[in-house]
């Protein structure tokens, strides 16, 4: 899959089929509208593109400050890539995009600079100044500049309309299980591992501490039997997410005791696959407590962990 990231640096000779969205989390939902664009694509023999942006529109356009995000850009690249998508447009949201019309950004960027044959939306598409223009509205200029347009109804789960907002929720909420049922995947995070407090090795358990960028949304404090992927490997593991109120912590830390692992990940990237939440993070009255209850969780873990560890490729 080719990434671009600039709408002018995109090869115009080559006609298009686009998916068009914030696509954040790259849910189910997503997944149905990206499969949809592939076979439109096969049939008219177009290249399957995404076009999106860098950061969350969103809050730009409402100016109601940042928005944290599910997928960083690394993972997004990774699923697309995935699902058989050959080109991702990673545009930059700048001032000039945003003050296009419904139309101009049409008739700019979609044709002339895309050179869009076919475009499918999900059903609450918004585009153009102050996100004014609808699916409705873009199938009418679809017809005007020559493009066929495919709206995507709401996937539905459990009674309940999969997206992106609700996914943010369970998050919040530490409901991993909703989470990955409406991701289709594991939650997962992937960063670096950085230094911690140095007290783990102590404690008798090292934990990988991994680097949260504030941007990124993660699960509500506590344990969780995960998964994590390290040097083409996966192990299974016991993640901390929270203050570490035990040692009177402030700042949050995200750290996983990783199970038949030996070796130094400072400075390595690792992916933590997040299944199942174990229990609240808690303020034990000594280290020694602390590392009684570290033991049942790791038990818990391994148990939940037993037949997940194939589900990951
Ligand atoms: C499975 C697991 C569960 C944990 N649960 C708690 C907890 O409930 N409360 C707490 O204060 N710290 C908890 N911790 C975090 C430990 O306090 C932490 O691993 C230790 O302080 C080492 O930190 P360091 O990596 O920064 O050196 C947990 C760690 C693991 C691996
Ligand atoms: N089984 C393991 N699980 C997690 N980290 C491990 C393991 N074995 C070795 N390590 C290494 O030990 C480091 C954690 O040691 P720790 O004493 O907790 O220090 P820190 O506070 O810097 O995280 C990890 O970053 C990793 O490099």
């Amino acid at each position: 899959m080719e990434v671009i990231y600039n709408h002018q640096e995109v090869n115009k000779k080559i006609e298009k089929g686009i998916a068009l969205g914030n696509f954040d989390g790259v849910h189910m939902g997503h997944q149905k509208l990206i499969h949809h664009l592939l076979q439109k694509c096969q049939t008219k023999n177009l290249q399957p593109c995404v076009y999106t942006f860098m950061s969350h529109t969103m809050p730009v356009i409402t100016n109601k400050g940042t928005l944290q995000y599910i997928t960083n850009i690394d993972q997004k690249k990774k699923v697309f890539e995935d699902l058989g998508i050959e080109l991702l447009v990673l545009d930059t949201f700048s001032k000039e995009l945003m003050a296009l019309s419904p139309e101009g950004f049409v008739e700019k960027i979609l044709v002339q600079e895309l050179n869009c044959k076919e475009v499918v939306v999900g059903f609450d598409y918004r585009f153009g100044y102050k996100a004014e223009g609808n699916p409705l509205l873009l199938k009418k200029l679809g017809e005007k500049y020559g493009f066929e347009v495919s709206i995507i109804d709401a996937v539905m789960m459990e009674n309940e309309k999969i997206s992106s907002t609700n996914i943010r929720q369970y998050l919040k909420n530490g409901d991993i299980e909703k989470v990955n049922l409406f991701l289709g995947r594991y939650f997962s995070l992937y960063s670096k591992v950085i230094h911690g407090d140095a007290r783990g090795t102590k404690l008798g358990f090292p934990t990988a501490n991994i680097f949260v960028d504030i941007l990124q949304l993660i699960p509500k404090a506590g344990v969780y039997a995960t998964l994590v992927k390290t040097g083409g490997e996966i192990y299974k593991g016991a993640t901390a997410v929270g203050i570490k109120p035990t040692f009177e912590g402030k700042t949050p830390s995200i750290e996983t005791f990783i199970m038949d692992f030996h070796g130094n990940l400072y400075d390595e990237y690792i992916e933590i696959y997040f299944v199942k939440r174990l229990r609240d993070e808690m303020k034990f009255d000594s280290p020694e407590d602390l590392v009684r209850q570290i033991n049942k969780d790791i038990k818990e873990a391994k148990n939940h962990l037993q037949y997940n560890l194939n589900m990951l490729k």
